[in-house]
C-alpha cells in the first residue's frame, strides 16, 4: 500500500517526536490528542527542534522547518483518521485509555490500515484482540528523542502478519530507521531490561546508598553509557516508568517488577521528570 498520510495519536513526549520524524521524511501527518494544550505545546516544540536541527544538524533536514511543520495537521477528533494510510498510537500508558482508542479507530480507519502501537509494556496481542484487524496490529516501540534515534523495536503480536511487518519496516526505512523484530512479551526486550535497571537505581537512591547524580555518574564513567538510569527515567517520564513496571508486575506476577515506593511518591507529587520540569533533576 502506498503510504502518504500517517495518523499519530498522542502528542506527548514520544508522539510529538514520531510526528516530527514522519514530517521530516515528507509524510503528511494527522496529529490527534485529547488536549489542545498538548497539541499547542507539541507544535511549538517541534518548531523549535527543527530550527535547532536546521542550525546544527543540516544533514538531517531535507526541507526547511516551515515546510516540514506545514505537513502536520493537529486536531482533537479521531474521526480525521479516516484519511490515514497508517496509524501510530502513542497515548498514555494505561490499558483502559489505549483500549478505548483502539475500539474507536478500528471503526474509523479503513480495514487495511496498519496500527502501530507505541507502548512500553502493553502486550501487542491484547491490543490486536480489541480490533477486527489483529493481523494489521504490531508494536512500534520508538525511542526518545525519536528524530535522533536510528533503531525501533518492532513487536510481532500473535496474529501480526508478515505483510504488516514488511509494511512497517518499509515505513521505518523511509524514516531512516532500522526496525528490529522481536516477539510479543510484556516489556518486550528493551523495557524488560531497562525498567528494572531504572527501578533498582531508584531503590538505591531511596535506600540512601547513593545520590541520583552519583548513580548516573557511575553508569556514564564506569560503563560508558551516554546517560545514567535516573536521567533516562526523567527523559522517559516517571509516570510512564511506573505504568510500565505495573504492567510487567501484573503480567509476569513476579515481585522483581514491584515499583520502588520512591517512584510512586514522585509520581504522586507530579515530579515526572523533564516534561514536568522536575524529577530526579530540575530542568
Ligand atoms: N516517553 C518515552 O520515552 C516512551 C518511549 C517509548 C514508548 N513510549 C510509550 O508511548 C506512549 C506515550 O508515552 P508518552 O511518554 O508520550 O506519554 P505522555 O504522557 O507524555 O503523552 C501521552 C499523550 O496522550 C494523550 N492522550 C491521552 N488519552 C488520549 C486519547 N484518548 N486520545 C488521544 N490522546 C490521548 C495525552 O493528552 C498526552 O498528550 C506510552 O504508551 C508509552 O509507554 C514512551
Amino acid at each position: 500500500m502506498n503510504i502518504r498520510t500517517v495518523g499519530v495519536i498522542g502528542a506527548g513526549t514520544i508522539g510529538r517526536g514520531v510526528a516530527q520524524s514522519l514530517a521530516q521524511s515528507a509524510f503528511d501527518v494527522l496529529l490527534i490528542d485529547v488536549s489542545e494544550e498538548q497539541l499547542a505545546s507539541a507544535t511549538a516544540q517541534i518548531g523549535s527542534d527543527l530550527r535547532l536541527q536546521g542550525m546544527f544538524r543540516a544533514e538531517r533536514l531535507k526541507d526547511d522547518p516551515a515546510t516540514i511543520l506545514a505537513r502536520i495537521t493537529t486536531g482533537t477528533d479521531l474521526s480525521a483518521l479516516s484519511a490515514a494510510d497508517f496509524v501510530v498510537e502513542n497515548v498514555t500508558e494505561n490499558w483502559d485509555i489505549k483500549r478505548d482508542v483502539y475500539e474507536k479507530i478500528d471503526k474509523i480507519c479503513r480495514p487495511e490500515v496498519v496500527f502501530g502501537v507505541n507502548t512500553s509494556a502493553v502486550p501487542i496481542t491484547r491490543v490486536g484482540s480489541v480490533t477486527e484487524r489483529p493481523e494489521h496490529v504490531l508494536g512500534l516501540h520508538f525511542m526518545n528523542p525519536v528524530p535522533l534515534m536510528d533503531t525501533v523495536e518492532v513487536v510481532q503480536g500473535h496474529f501480526t502478519s508478515e505483510l504488516t511487518l514488511d509494511t512497517a519496516l518499509g515505513l521505518l526505512r523511509d524514516l531512516g530507521k532500522e526496525g528490529i523484530v522481536v516477539q510479543d512479551a510484556p516489556g518486550f526486550v528493551t523495557n524488560r531490561v531497562l525498567m528494572l535497571t531504572i527501578n533498582e537505581a531508584i531503590f538505591c537512591v531511596q535506600d540512601q546508598v547513593a545520590t541520583a547524580e552519583q548513580v548516573d555518574r557511575m553508569f556514564k564513567g564506569c560503563f560508558g553509557h551516554k546517560m545514567g538510569p535516573l536521567e533516562t527515567g526523567d527523559l522517559i517520564g516517571l509516570d510512564t516508568i511506573l505504568n510500565s513496571l505495573t504492567v510487567m508486575y501484573e503480567s509476569f506476577r513476579d515481585s522483581k517488577y514491584r515499583p520502588a515506593p520512591l517512584l510512586q511518591r514522585m509520581v504522586d507529587a507530579r515530579l515526572l521528570g523533564r516534561k514536568a520540569g522536575r524529577g530526579f533533576y530540575t530542568y
